[in-house]
C-alpha cells in the first residue's frame, strides 16, 4: 500500500493555517484529503479544569498522540493536510521521529507580527498575545531557522493563493525532503538549517 502524502503546515496562532488547509482540501484534486488539526484534538479533551501539572502532562500526551495519529492515517494511504504549532523543540523532534520524511511536505506559514496581532484582536477567540509569544519560536529550532520545503506569507497572499502556491509546488518536491534534511542534521547535532559557507 502506498502511504499518504502529508502537507504539514507550521505557523503561529492566527497565521492562517486552518484557512489554507480548508482551501487546500478544495483545490487538491488528486485523491481524498483529510485536514488534521491539533486544535481538533485539544477540543476532544474532557472539559474539567485541570491543575497546572496535570494540564501540562495531558497537553503533552495530546500532542504526542496527535503526531502518531498523523502517522497512522498516512500509513494506510490517507492524504493529509496537517495544521500544527511547533512552538517547542520536542514537538518537531517527535514529528521527525514518527513521520516518514519522504511523505512530508513541510510548509512554513508566516505572517508579520502586527498583522497577527490585528487578526487575534479581530477574532477574539484566542488569548491576546498568544501569537506574539509563539512568533520567535515556531520557525526556529535551536539557533537556526527551520528549513522548509516551501513557505507562504499570509500577510501578502490570501489563503486561496497560498493553497495554489503549495499545489503548484507539489510536483517539484525535492529529494531529500525538508523533513529528511532536518532529520539528518538534528541526529548529527547540526543546526536546523545549513549555514551558508563564508
Ligand atoms: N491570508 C489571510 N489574509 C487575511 N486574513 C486571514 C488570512 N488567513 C487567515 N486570516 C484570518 O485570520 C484569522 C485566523 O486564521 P486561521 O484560523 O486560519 O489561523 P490559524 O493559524 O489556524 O490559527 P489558530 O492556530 O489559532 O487556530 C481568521 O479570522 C482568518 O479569517
Amino acid at each position: 500500500m502506498t502511504p499518504g502524502r502529508i502537507i504539514f503546515l507550521n505557523g503561529t496562532s492566527s497565521s492562517g493555517k486552518s484557512s489554507i488547509a480548508r482551501e487546500l482540501l478544495d483545490v487538491l484534486d488528486d485523491g481524498v484529503h483529510f485536514h488534521l488539526a491539533v486544535d481538533a484534538f485539544n477540543a476532544m479533551r474532557t472539559r474539567r479544569d485541570l491543575g497546572p501539572e496535570e494540564l501540562d502532562a495531558s497537553l503533552r500526551r495530546t500532542r504526542r498522540g496527535f503526531h502518531r495519529a498523523i502517522a497512522a492515517m498516512a500509513e494506510v494511504g490517507n492524504d493529509l493536510v496537517v495544521d500544527h504549532v511547533l512552538s517547542e523543540p520536542w514537538r518537531l523532534r517527535d514529528c521527525l521521529s514518527v513521520l516518514r520524511p519522504e511523505d512530508v511536505v513541510f510548509v512554513g506559514v508566516r505572517c508579520p507580527l502586527d498583522e497577527l496581532t490585528r487578526r487575534e484582536r479581530a477574532r477574539g477567540d484566542r488569548p491576546p498575545g498568544l501569537a506574539a509569544l509563539q512568533y520567535d519560536q515556531v520557525h526556529r529550532y535551536g539557533d537556526a531557522d527551520i528549513d522548509y520545503d516551501i513557505e507562504c506569507d499570509t500577510g501578502l497572499s490570501s489563503p486561496r493563493d497560498c493553497a495554489e502556491q503549495i499545489k503548484a509546488f507539489l510536483p517539484h518536491r525535492p529529494t531529500p525532503t525538508a523533513f529528511g534534511r532536518l532529520r539528518e542534521r538534528l541526529s548529527a547535532g547540526e543546526p536546523a538549517r545549513q549555514v551558508p559557507a563564508r
